[in-house]
């Protein structure tokens, strides 16, 4: 019988808490794992979103990578003969909705499966964190609801150890043509990422207006500064302070809600990147949309993320609209928030 693994989509920040908070959202990437007694590396097949882009050679694929990683940490050089994937994956890639961070923890449970490891929870974040290094995603992903994270300040030695640069914690190439190959691979510090889940009201639900173009989460970043005022830093403290815990309460207030799902430390810095993008944010408010609570921008966008309680057609369609202005076709679709990655096995 089949090993599941069973990754859900992310939606990072949520406005004020760039790099901190993130909520799963029901889209999945599913994995069906069989083992026989074929010999020769995992062979991967692989249907939905991205799958004109992922490369099914298992010592490219971001997520057999990862797993190969985990594997080599413990000691295991390579991956055991026979493994056939399939991957069949809803989340589309590089729009804001977390895609390489569920790639990720797909390899990091699948690392541990293979390796029959039974790594905790803490222990696989720590190995999801050497490879998408802020924790926003990759805790939603793996723990589900609604989540804040930090990462520990770690001591000399760890620190170095985590900055390793990713090409040599994920080498690309298979082992006969990988220059320093034989060398161990760099092991994650232990408990580099806390987390906590926050309460969340089950009746709110996140419409996502997902633009039909991919930014790269690393371009994204790249157009960010390196310090902000003290001003725009209260500004986002204030407001996620408040959020964390205005979503959990029932009923949601609107008021209350919209004005905590501002920001500015992302989300005025990546406009230029997306079309529309601050009339889309203006234009769709609690006045002339019932039932919206907040909008903001998903992880680094595209995508567009509007928590609300009703009215969501009304909703998708004016921010479709503004969109549509701007030449930028979107779909889009009503997620619930659900639990985080799940493993089963027979
Ligand atoms: N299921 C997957 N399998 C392999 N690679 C993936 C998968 N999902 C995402 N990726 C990789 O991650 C990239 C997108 O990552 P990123 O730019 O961070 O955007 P996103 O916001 O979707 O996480 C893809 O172009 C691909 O290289
Ligand atoms: N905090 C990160 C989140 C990136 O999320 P993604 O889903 O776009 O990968 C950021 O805003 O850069």
């Amino acid at each position: 019988m089949a090993i599941e693994i069973i990754v859900p989509a992310t939606s990072a920040n949520i406005g004020p808490g760039f790099d901190v908070v993130g909520l799963s959202l029901s889209l999945y990437l599913h994995l069906t794992v069989n083992i026989d007694s074929t010999p020769g590396p995992p062979i991967l097949t692989y249907e939905g979103e991205g799958a004109d882009e992922a490369p099914l050679d298992p010592y490219k694929n971001l997520t057999t990578r990862v797993a190969l990683y985990v594997l080599r940490c413990h000691g295991i050089s390579s991956f055991p003969s026979g493994v056939k994937i399939h991957v069949k994956n809803e989340i589309p890639f590089g729009r804001g909705l977390g895609s390489s961070g569920a790639a990720v923890i797909a390899g990091v449970l699948l690392g541990d499966v293979l390796g029959n490891l039974k790594l905790s929870t803490e222990r696989k974040l720590d190995f999801a964190l050497m490879v998408e290094r802020h924790p926003d995603n990759v805790t939603a992903a793996l723990i589900g609801g609604f989540v804040g994270s930090y990462l520990r300040e770690l001591d000399h030695s760890a620190t170095a150890a985590a900055s390793v640069p990713l090409a040599e914690v994920l080498p690309e190439y298979p082992p006969d043509a990988c220059e320093g190959w034989g060398r161990d691979p760099p092991l994650p510090p232990t408990g580099i990422g806390h987390y906590v889940r926050f309460p969340w009201a089950t009746e709110i639900k996140a419409v996502a207006i997902i633009p039909q173009f991919e930014l790269s989460t690393a371009k994204a970043r790249a157009a960010l500064p390196e310090s902000y005022s003290r001003k725009d830093v209260i500004f986002n403290l204030q407001r996620l302070a408040v959020l964390t815990t205005a979503l959990g309460m029932s009923p949601p207030d609107p008021e209350l809600i919209y004005e905590a799902m501002k920001d500015r430390m992302h989300q005025p810095y990546r406009k230029s990147l997306i079309p529309g993008l601050p009339e889309v944010l203006s234009s769709v408010t609690p006045a002339t949309h019932q039932g919206l609570l907040g909008i903001c921008l998903s992880g680094a966008g595209p995508t567009i993320l509007a928590l609300a309680t009703g009215g969501f057609d009304k909703i998708a369609e004016a921010a479709s609209a503004v969109f549509a202005r701007h030449n930028v076709k979107v779909d889009w679709k009503v997620l619930s928030v659900c639990g985080g990655s799940t493993v089963k096995q027979p």
